[in-house]
């Protein structure tokens, strides 16, 4: 449904080059990406600062021409069938409003059903379900430029979807927000994502987000795609590994070992021991290590997917 063939934007920028001297340089933001994207899928898009993934989104979207290769989206191509296409997709971008400023939120959301021409009581009914889950009862008659950025997220967030669109595509959705909108921008977009309709594209640098709603995560770098895949396959490929965390009556004995597993921690006097798994199953080393010792407390830590990405991201060579 969304096809990115060998997709490129190069930007032309002038950096300096001397006191006086300016030259020219190509920066080749989206460097080949291809990509094919299914319907009802939820597609973290991620990467450090100046990867491509705005760009990437841009191009999706309509806003930027690829200086090569192939995009397309329900089969329409997005910059010159983009009135199309808008009819098709919702977008938020984190840093740009869709709303009108000096109007209440709730003229906003009145203007985009005459703009896009949808029927009252298809727009009432998305209008209620964003209400309820949202919660933007308490602002809907405050004008755009006083609500908060949580606040106004949210509003953004309705405004995107009040025409019923298939594809979702998110540039930061919960960037700057406090912990309660997170929360509930997070939980809509699962809501929305769990009813397999709605297809979204998301980039954020909040991998939170990410553990929350995406099954399968894009990281690019460069420009380029460097992963592709589940976060599991993420974490087996970098070797991530679960962690079980003993707490000991007695420090363990000299030189004990633990089949499967490696000691890669010991705290408090011996009396804490932290072993990373080799394997998935915890089972065999759990027994081996309850039967060797007085265990007090056991807990299994999985493994973090912001220490995964963090390699990944030095692994290409980003600044
Ligand atoms: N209009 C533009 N003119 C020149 N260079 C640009 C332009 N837009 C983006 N770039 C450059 O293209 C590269 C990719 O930018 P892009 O905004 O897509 O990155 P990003 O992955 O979204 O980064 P961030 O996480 O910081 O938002 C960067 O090197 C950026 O400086």
């Amino acid at each position: 449904m969304i096809r990115m063939q060998d997709l490129r934007k190069d930007f032309t920028v002038r950096v300096k080059a001397g006191r006086l001297r300016r030259e020219k340089r190509i920066v080749a933001a989206v460097d080949g990406v291809s990509l094919t994207i299914e319907t009802g899928e939820m597609v973290g898009y991620i990467g450090p600062n100046g990867a491509g993934k705005s760009t990437t989104l841009k191009m999706l979207t309509g806003v930027l021409s690829p200086s090569s290769g192939e995009v397309s989206v329900f089969g329409l191509t997005p910059v010159p069938q983009r009135t199309r296409l808008a009819l098709r997709i919702g977008v938020v971008f984190g840093q740009r409003s869709q709303l009108w400023w000096d109007l209440p939120l709730h003229e906003s959301f009145r203007l985009l059903r005459h703009i896009y021409r949808v029927p009252e009581a298809e727009h009432a009914a998305r209008l209620r379900r964003c209400r309820d889950l949202l919660g933007l009862d308490d602002f809907m008659d405050t004008p755009v430029r006083q609500l908060s950025l949580g606040q106004r997220m949210r509003g953004e967030l309705t405004a995107a979807l009040l025409h019923g669109p298939q594809v979702l595509f998110l540039d930061e959705p919960t960037i700057g927000l406090d912990v309660v909108s997170k929360q509930a921008v997070r939980s809509f977009l699962a809501e929305l994502g769990a009813t397999g309709d709605v297809t979204l594209v998301l980039t954020t640098h909040d991998l939170a987000d990410i553990e929350r709603l995406c099954e399968r995560l894009v990281v690019i770098d460069h420009g380029r795609v460097v992963h592709d895949g589940t976060i599991e396959a993420l974490h087996a490929r970098y070797g991530s590994r679960r962690s079980l965390v003993a707490d000991l009556d007695e420090p363990l004995p000299a030189g004990f070992e633990l089949p499967g597993a490696t000691r890669t921690g010991v705290e408090a006097d011996g009396h804490r021991v932290t072993f990373a798994l080799d394997g998935t199953s915890a089972g065999g080393a759990v027994a081996a290590l309850v039967a060797a010792a007085s265990v007090r407390d056991l807990s299994l830590v999985e493994p973090d997917i912001e220490d995964v990405v963090a390699r990944l991201y030095t692994a290409n060579g980003a600044p």
